[in-house]
């Protein structure tokens, strides 16, 4: 059973205090949804937890051990699915599904991640089409088949369901159970309601600081 937790992390951007001692606890299985208000600091807690931004201060612990003290480690057991799509315009869906596919797996392993990927995502019908050319949503669906092409413990979704249909909602849904079934960890930032179950709720605006004139002072502090 693994754990992955946030002690005391304080984010700082530009000049200004976004949340401060936010703590956080979750164990194989488990999934954290992230809410609060915009600009409250979801994403740049996602990022934080991908090793993209820097914590002010705080930790964050894989199996009580601190990330920070092998960032190689970490990134090689999450996928981190951000506002900006990771699919490459000049490239076909299936050159980008297959990079992902065989970035940690073996060559029969990787094939068979990739047609898994097609199916759940319903992207078969657009594997020679360069990512330039997809819609908003085909893209979305897309980048989110990265999750299945390529097999890793922590997912990191920001806001997954922005320009997706009902039907690849539901989609991601299952997928997401399925992968806690099987002892993934899931955290997401949302707007809207995912029909998820047994999650974690981590409202970011309890942490955040209507207080910008604070991180002066903490900077001075040396946070
Ligand atoms: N690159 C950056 N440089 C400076 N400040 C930034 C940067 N990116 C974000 N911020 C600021 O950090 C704060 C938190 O932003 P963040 O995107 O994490 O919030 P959010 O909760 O995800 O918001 P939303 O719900 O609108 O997506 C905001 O005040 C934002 O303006």
């Amino acid at each position: 059973m693994a754990t992955f937790a946030g002690r005391d992390l304080v984010c700082i951007r530009g000049e200004r205090l976004v949340f401060s001692k936010l703590n956080f606890a979750m164990e194989s299985g488990g999934c954290l949804t992230l809410i609060g208000h915009n600009g409250a600091g979801k994403s740049s807690l996602l990022r934080m937890m991908a090793g993209l931004l820097h914590a002010a201060s705080g930790d964050m612990l894989w199996d009580d051990q601190v990330v920070s003290d092998d960032m190689d480690e970490h990134r090689e057991r999450l996928h981190y699915v951000g506002h900006h799509d990771a699919i490459k315009p000049v490239l076909t869906v299936e050159e980008n599904l297959k990079f992902w596919a065989g970035l940690r797996s073996d060559a029969s392993e990787a094939q068979a991640n990739f047609k898994e990927a097609l199916d759940i995502f319903s992207i078969g019908h657009l594997i020679d089409v360069p990512g330039r050319f997809l819609s908003a949503g085909q893209k979305r669906r897309a980048n989110l088949a990265r999750i299945i092409a390529s097999k890793s413990p922590l997912w990191l979704l920001d806001e997954p369901t922005t320009a997706l249909d009902k039907e690849s909602i539901k989609k991601l849904e299952d997928v997401i159970e399925s992968h806690r079934a099987n002892g993934g960890m899931v955290v997401l930032s949302t707007h809207s309601d995912m029909n998820i179950k047994d999650q974690q709720i981590l409202n970011v605006s309890e942490f955040s600081a209507a207080r910008g004139h604070e991180s002066a002072s903490l900077l001075a502090e040396g946070i």
